[in-house]
């Protein structure tokens, strides 16, 4: 089995929602009729599934990034947008989802779990969803929302079965070469292996998969050498298998101290992951001793020494050679009973889950700050403000105007009053900054000709006079900050979209 990538940065793209679209429909011969415009799609998500027969995250290593497609937008004659269609990504049971900050945001075990990592944006209502009593015939339609569009970083903690831990150039590589059909790179020289290798092992009925992980060095726990990347490694194997080199030079060394000093580090190190990954802790895993390199003859004289005290911790020790090959087959099967031992003791796989990206509570509300970069200004935020004005096209009046009656609507007019907004007086919102006008007082309304009315509805289908020029009034002089008309009450309308 191929090299696997343990830790990957990647960028997803949520489709965009398609635009509505302002259409009225027409007929040879006939008045004007209603409006017929669609409603955009909805832009595709992009989703990760745990996909059983996935076991690396080494595609996302080559294609990190990732687009769902667009919502389609809407036509005329009622007709919707398509939606986008969304992009599954399928990863590796065991997958960690984190934010670039480090934060976990899911932690994806069993087959079929899902992660909506980024979601499509809204489709725009049509001029058709828009109407309403107060509002025949709309002129603008609502854009699309964009797709959310983030940076996650994928981790798998091994999902191995065996983890093999073991001081640089222990032959950890080398075993692992041997035993699977995983080549990985040997040499000796210490931290040849920096990347994780994963092989699968097959001894009788048993199939099993083993990490070759970089080697473990004292300190490993504080993050010395690429102590962390590997521990954060083996959290999950359910066998430990210590590799000690039994024919190592170096004076301050030997196998009982080497082991030790591994165990050492085991018991220092506290899982990321420990409150929810469950299960037994580090210490608690079986444990295989493999004394290496017996083929040379100190070697093999050094393990027949030590092995009574590896014998005494209960653990099984095992004298192997991966140069001339012996005591691999026994190994492999002390590996294989030990695994199946452990998965014995897993619960019934847990049916798919699907864990939703926490996000803020939507409740509806809204703040009003004074701008801390300007005089005189004042920021809105709140999760309708923000849509409203995304879902806004700035090159039409009454689009502008729909927006200011539903700010209004909402209450965020009376909140700027009370914060101490003046005419003139810089609003944000989201990407948009407006010069607030007050509008007149309500009451109005009264006098003041209905936006969103076209004029050409009218029933005999002729303008009076008096009329095109009530609407040249309500053009000039009904016009806010926001294109508003003035006191237009609506009741009817749809906040939520
Ligand atoms: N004589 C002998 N040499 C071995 C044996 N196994 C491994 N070696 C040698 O030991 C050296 C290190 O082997 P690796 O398999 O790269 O060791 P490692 O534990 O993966 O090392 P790192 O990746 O650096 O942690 C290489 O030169 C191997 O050829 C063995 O059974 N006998
Ligand atoms: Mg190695």
């Amino acid at each position: 089995m191929s090299r696997f990538v343990d830790r990957v940065t990647i960028s997803v793209a949520a489709g965009d929602g398609g635009n509505g679209v302002a259409s009225v429909h027409r007929e040879k011969f006939k008045p004007l009729g209603g409006p017929n415009g669609g409603n955009g799609g909805r832009g595709g998500d992009v989703r990760l599934v745990v996909d059983p027969g996935v076991h690396t995250l080494l595609d996302f290593h080559y294609r990190p990034n990732a687009r769902a497609e667009n919502g389609k937008r809407g036509e005329g004659n009622h007709r919707n947008g398509a939606q986008g269609e969304d992009l599954v990504l399928p990863v590796p049971d065991g997958t960690v989802v984190l934010s670039t900050d480090g934060e976990v945001l899911a932690d994806m075990v069993g087959a079929g779990t899902t992660f909506v990592a980024a979601a499509g944006g809204r489709g725009g209502l049509g001029n058709a969803a828009l109407a309403s009593k107060a509002r025949r015939a709309p002129g603008f339609a609502l854009l699309g929302e964009p797709g959310d569009q983030l940076e996650l970083v994928l981790e798998l903690k091994s999902v191995a079965d065996v983890g093999l831990l073991g001081f640089p150039s222990a032959g950890k590589s080398s075993l692992i070469s041997v035993l699977s059909a995983a080549k990985p790179k040997i040499a000796d020289y210490p931290f040849t292996t920096l990347m994780p290798n994963l092989g699968v092992v097959t001894a009788g009925e048993t199939v099993f998969t083993v990490a070759d992980v970089p080697g473990l060095i004292p300190g490993a726990s504080q993050g010395r050498g690429l102590g962390l990347d590997f521990l954060r490694h083996i959290e999950r194997c359910a066998v430990l298998v210590h590799v000690v080199d039994c024919a190592t030079l170096e004076p301050d060394r030997d196998p009982i101290s080497d082991v030790d000093a591994l165990e050492a580090e085991l018991a220092e190190y506290t899982p990321a992951l420990a409150a929810e990954v469950g299960g037994p802790d580090l210490a608690s895993r079986p444990r295989i001793v493999v004394l290496n390199k017996v083929d040379v003859p100190e070697a093999r004289e050094l393990a027949e020494l030590v092995r009574a005290d590896m014998d005494e911790r209960g653990w099984p020790v095992f004298e192997v050679s991966t140069a001339s090959r012996e005591g691999l087959r026994e190994l492999s099967f002390a590996m294989a009973r030990e695994v199946e031992a452990y998965r014995e003791t897993l619960p019934e796989p847990e049916p798919a889950r699907v864990v939703v990206r926490p996000t803020a509570v939507d409740d509806g509300g809204f703040t009003v700050e004074e701008d801390p970069e300007l005089d005189d200004a004042f920021v809105v935020r709140g999760t309708k403000p923000e849509r409203w004005v995304r879902q806004t096209d700035f090159n039409n009046s009454e689009a502008v105007g729909f927006l200011a009656d539903r700010l209004a609507k909402l209450g965020v007019e009376d909140a700027l009053a009370r914060r101490g907004a003046e005419p003139g007086s810089q609003v944000t919102i989201g990407d948009m900054t407006f010069d607030w006008e007050p509008s007149t007082p309500a009451g109005m309304a009264s006098v003041m000709g209905r936006r969103g009315e076209d004029m050409r509805l009218e029933e005999d289908d002729r303008v009076r006079a008096h009329e095109r020029k009530q609407a040249k009034r309500d053009r000039r002089t009904s016009l806010d900050e926001f294109g508003r008309h003035v006191g237009d009450a609506e009741d009817d309308e749809e906040d939520d979209r």
